[in-house]
């Protein structure tokens, strides 16, 4: 007996993979754009869900923020709905603009598929994300300089959202879809180089593979995984540092952070801060070294001024955040 072609057995076993582990009669709710990745997404899941007990569902956003975006919500609902899922959810948002538009349409998209998910009670929520997407994450944020947490992108699992492709090429899953039958709309801005991260897929990574060789997206992929390890090791082990040196949420002993390396005293006081208030997205690593030298070159000097109003100062042996 011959199964099914390749590309679309190793779609459903990534799947499968990702669900083995929920409560059977749980439901799965699949967020699809109508792209390739996320309409292969729905077909496993249809085709694996029932198979292990669960319920499928799904849900599309309509961010308005293109011509046509609502008659092409409808259709992908249609097609989820023909799928055999219930409930299906077509969902309409409105994109703000804090943070550029790609940050924008992403929080409005999360919020949805965050409410979509409340109200059904949803075990996880399924997203398709690709190897070649956690690629192009990492070489936005090495480009960024970023740390061990910030290049370890993105988890298989983070909460209920579930990421069953993350391992999984690209090329593998567009393949998939086809072969599926499905017709994939494609996303103008995943090929608009206004888009940084269109710039990415389609500029700098052809250019890296020409110049240091094939290999490159696997590579990054792999260094996120290595990187989530590390990270998630030193975010524990501060964690226990933080039982001893800790002086409350937002002070820490001095002396002790001093006989700790600079990887937990970092990451005990980059903690202090956004427990003090500090935003995260506007506490940035020189903010933090800064916090540091009133440990490692402590000779009385003043305070660090530091974002959301907020300053870190050494007093009575211990480092403080707190408002101006
Ligand atoms: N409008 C949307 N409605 C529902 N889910 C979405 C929507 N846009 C993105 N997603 C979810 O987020 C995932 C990542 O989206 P993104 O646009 O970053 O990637 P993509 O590679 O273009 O994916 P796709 O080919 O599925 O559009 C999608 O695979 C899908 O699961």
């Amino acid at each position: 007996m011959s199964g099914p072609p390749p590309p679309v057995a190793l779609v459903r076993t990534a799947v499968r993979r990702a669900l083995r582990d929920l409560p059977a009669g749980s439901l799965v709710l699949v967020a699809c754009s109508g792209g390739p990745d996320s309409l292969a997404l729905a077909g496993a899941t249809a085709f694996v869900a029932p198979r292990l007990g669960l319920r499928a569902g799904g849900v599309t956003v309509d961010h308005g923020l293109q011509e046509g975006s609502a008659e092409r919500a409808d259709t992908v609902a249609a097609l989820l709905r023909n799928l055999g899922f219930d409930p299906v959810e077509r969902v309409s948002v409105t994109v703000g603009t804090a943070g550029g538009p790609e940050a924008a349409a992403r929080s409005a998209r999360y919020a949805a598929l965050e409410k979509t998910a409340d109200v059904h009670q949803a075990a996880a929520v399924l997203l398709g994300h690709t190897r070649d997407d956690q690629a192009e994450t990492v070489l936005l944020r090495l480009a960024r300089g970023s740390g061990a947490r910030s290049l370890a992108a993105m988890a298989t699992r983070t909460g209920r959202y579930l990421r069953p492709f993350l391992d999984v090429d690209r090329r593998t899953v567009h393949e998939a879809a086809s072969l599926m039958g499905f017709e994939p709309w494609s996303d103008p801005h995943n090929t608009d180089p206004a888009y940084t991260r269109s710039r990415v897929r389609h500029e700098a990574l052809p250019v890296l593979e020409r110049v240091l060789g094939p290999g490159i997206t696997e590579a990054l992929a792999r260094t996120a995984t290595l990187l989530r390890d590390d990270a998630d090791a030193l975010d524990a082990w501060a964690d226990q540092a933080q039982q001893q040196v800790g002086r409350g949420p937002t002070a820490l002993d001095a002396a002790g952070l001093a006989g700790l390396p600079r990887a937990i005293r970092t990451r005990l006081l980059r903690r202090i801060a956004l427990a003090a208030g500090c935003p995260a997205g506007a506490l940035t690593a020189e903010h933090v070294f800064a916090l540091d030298r009133l440990v490692t070159e402590w000779r009385g000097q003043s305070h660090v001024d530091l974002p959301g109003a907020r300053r870190g100062r050494r007093h009575d042996g211990q480092i403080i955040v707190s408002a101006d």
